[in-house]
């Protein structure tokens, strides 16, 4: 096959284009610059997208005697990921910018490239796995690696785009394996450290980011009772679940401490209430992508973080693209926001993904239709 090897500059990716050559395959690698200056990323030890990197993926490239080029999508990059991340926290609700890099750049950008061009398949050094099943779809399934695995980021790309995705790392079971077998090939990135999550954020200060963008949008913060407990310069900072970073004036009548409940960015107002107000007894989304959509309501797990613990819930989808999942009574999850992504899994399985639109906290109402639209009244 012609597969085209996506190579960050990192281990994982060097390592799963040489699985590629072992296995036979006329590969080509390419690395995408996504940067447009180069103080937008960080530089030096983080693991993908900076100049570094680009020449870090030259030499790897040199090691497994493929050609090799770059490719720039840094547009697109700034077009559909940070302008996504802007938009969305602006409307009050918390992007993950790296399953929108994902969808629209690291595999399905670089997919379609790969496919006018005549490629069969685009090889990443993604830990998850994918399985042929007797009809010849796809299912996507959680990596060997549990610490690794990258499952919640590729639910969104579906199974048609993933019908062409190759993972040589899926089955890998840890990454120490993974460095091992760089250092054994010659691969100087074999020591090189993992990358962060937000490759466009510097230092690492979200907070510091979206101000700069967004600029200064004072407002009050309040507990769930209305009383103003504080101000902020921009509630879009905000993220649900959030306990740092709160300046409040004074402390909680009870002592304990305080948590963002929800962000009302048309108000410019943040919500503030106790951890056990976080609980979340119900998720709606919409825009599912389904590898096996739920027929009826089916006993499942849902996440809704990349690292986060799968939880149990019932899980009911509607033609329209809406997801209904009512968390197990016994199941703690909180801290959910609109904007985030669900993914459900049946064991190792994924059987598909939504955006969280609204949330229901444990011990209100039931949602009253599961295809309301996005609703960010998730709290009073
Ligand atoms: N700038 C890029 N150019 C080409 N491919 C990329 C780029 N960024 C990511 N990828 C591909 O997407 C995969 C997953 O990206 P992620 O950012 O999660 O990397 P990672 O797990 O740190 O892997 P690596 O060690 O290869 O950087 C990479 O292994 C690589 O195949």
């Amino acid at each position: 096959m012609r597969v085209l090897a996506a190579l960050s500059g990192g281990v994982d990716s060097a390592v799963a284009a040489a699985r590629a050559v072992d296995a036979g395959h006329d590969v080509v690698g390419v690395h995408m610059a996504l940067s447009r200056s180069r103080d937008q990323f960080r530089t030096g030890s983080r693991g993908c997208c900076s100049i570094e990197d680009a020449g870090d993926a030259r030499r790897a490239a040199d090691v497994l005697g493929i050609p090799y080029y770059v490719w720039d999508l840094s547009e697109q990059f700034e077009e559909t990921v940070v302008a996504d991340f802007l938009t969305e926290y602006a409307a009050g609700r918390t992007p993950n910018p790296c399953v929108r890099c994902n969808e629209h750049i690291k595999f399905a950008a670089l997919l379609d490239k790969a496919v006018a061009l005549g490629f069969d398949a685009v090889c990443t050094g993604h830990y998850a796995r994918i399985e042929t099943l007797p009809d010849g779809s796809r299912a996507l399934h959680r990596a060997a690696d549990p610490a690794k695995d990258q499952s919640y980021v590729l639910a969104v790309m579906g199974p048609e785009r993933l019908a062409r995705a190759m993972f040589p790392l899926g089955d890998v079971s840890s990454k120490d394996v993974t460095r091992a077998e760089a250092a054994a090939r010659g691969l100087s990135v074999s020591t090189k450290p993992d990358s962060y999550d937000i490759c466009f954020v510097a230092d690492g200060d979200t907070q510091g980011f979206l101000r700069e963008r967004l600029g200064s949008q004072p407002g009050p913060v309040v507990d769930t009772a209305g009383e103003v407990v504080g101000t902020h310069d921009g509630a879009y900072a905000y993220t649900v679940g959030q306990r740092r970073g709160l300046a409040l004036g004074r402390p909680a009548p009870d002592g304990r401490p305080r948590y963002v409940l929800s962000v009302e960015p048309v108000r410019r107002t943040v919500v503030v209430g106790s951890a056990e107000e976080l609980r979340v007894g119900a998720i709606v989304g919409d825009e599912a992508v389904w590898f096996d959509a739920p027929v009826g309501e089916v006993a499942c797990h849902v996440q809704v973080r990349a690292h986060g613990a799968p939880v149990g819930a019932r899980v009911r989808a509607s033609a329209d693209g809406a997801v209904e999942a009512v968390i197990d009574d016994d199941a703690d999850l909180r801290g959910v926001a609109p904007g985030q992504s669900v993914v459900v899994y049946d064991g190792s399985r994924v059987l598909g993904q939504a955006t969280v639109t609204w949330t229901r906290p444990v011990g209100a109402a039931q949602p009253a239709a599961m295809a309301c639209g996005p609703r960010t009244d998730v709290h009073p």
